[in-house]
């Protein structure tokens, strides 16, 4: 079997992955018809063409944009179903996945029309698809601390839907230490909890989701790797972090793949894994990512066996069912033809 059909039929998490970030344009002109929006797009060529980015906040502007066409239940369970087919036809097996709620209750749709579709989506594919799903609630950080805070009051009548908080948009500028109450509030909840952290911002900001919010995971981290007592002090402490190449290389985290550094973190014992985060943006699921970064950085076997394993390790599943999949995996690796 070669390196491409062994990465993409090897049971794998998908921890990174923002539920609008995979809405892909057929699906927007379709929702936008439905619900009488104009978008400022004539063909499906010309929204991909739009699809350039130079940074993060390039492409954001672009992701609200295309959110807004979202307005009812069915529209939420949509979205959701769509990904949910693409992530089990990449052979995941376990999804976490973010929504932002503030991208749509700041434009007037409620709490409860989003995370409803995105439930009834979530519990049909555990039903059809036999695909296990968590969901986590992102905090939008280019808005205020309070914003966060009642969001996190409206998700309390959810609160056994959702498993995790996380921390998302515009990173420069906002740091960690802005939600430092919120985060706390949400762990009182019971909420697990991660942030973007190190995507284009430096690795001080690494530090304060560590030890002023205390993160069980990191988002991207990429700039742990300027840090070597970071580097150290995730590694001793097994952090997850959830990398995402394509993402990397279209917002221009990188140069360019071959400069990827997921090999490197690998080998400083790094508790990595490969993710999509917005794949309607970026040019694929999740295993593109996986076998786009096989040549460019020499990504082996061994290398695919850690990163599938390490997706199940720093999921949030209890240790009972993460030991079940990594059996999965050894028993994938063992009966695989040569
Ligand atoms: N890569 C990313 N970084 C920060 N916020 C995001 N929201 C959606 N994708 C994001
Ligand atoms: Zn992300």
């Amino acid at each position: 079997m070669n390196l491409i059909t062994f990465a993409q039929s090897i049971p794998k998490a998908e921890l990174h992955l923002h539920i609008e970030g995979s809405f892909e344009p057929e699906l927007m002109f379709e929702i936008a018809r439905r619900n009488n929006i104009p978008i400022p797009y004539n063909s499906i060529n010309e929204v991909k063409a739009a699809y350039n980015f130079n940074n993060l906040q390039e492409f954001l502007d672009i992701y609200y944009a295309g959110a807004g066409v979202l307005i009812h239940k069915q529209d939420f369970y949509d979205l959701t179903y769509a990904y949910l087919c693409r992530a089990a036809n990449d052979n995941v097996k376990h999804v976490e996945i973010f929504f932002d709620p503030q991208t749509h209750t700041h434009r007037g749709i409620s709490f409860e029309t989003v995370i409803e579709g995105i439930l009834e989506a979530l519990h049909d594919a555990r039903k059809n698809l036999d695909l296990s799903s968590y969901l986590i609630m992102s905090y939008l950080r280019h808005l205020d601390e309070d914003d966060a805070i009642r969001t996190l009051q409206q998700s309390l009548p959810y609160r056994d839907h959702i498993t995790a908080v996380g921390l998302d948009s515009s990173e420069l500028g906002n740091p960690p230490s802005k939600f430092a109450e919120v985060f706390s509030l949400s762990r009182d909840q019971g909420y697990k909890l991660c942030a973007h952290a190190g995507e284009e911002g430096p690795a001080e900001y690494i530090w304060e989701a560590l030890t002023l919010l205390n993160v069980d995971r990191i988002d991207h981290g990429n700039r742990c790797l300027d840090d070597l007592k970071l580097i150290t002090e995730l590694s001793n402490r097994q952090i997850g972090l959830t990398i995402c190449p394509l993402s990397n290389d279209k917002l221009q985290v990188v140069s360019d793949l071959s400069e990827h550094p997921i090999k490197t973190m690998l080998e400083h014992n790094l508790k990595a894994t490969i993710n999509s985060d917005d794949p309607a943006y970026f040019g694929g699921y999740i295993n593109q990512n996986f076998t786009d970064l096989i040549t460019p950085i020499g990504l082996n076997e061994q290398n695919i066996i850690q990163l599938a394993k390490n997706s199940f390790q720093t999921s949030f599943l209890p240790d009972t069912e993460i030991e079940t999949y990594l059996d999965m995996i050894d028993n994938y690796v063992q009966l695989m033809p040569q």
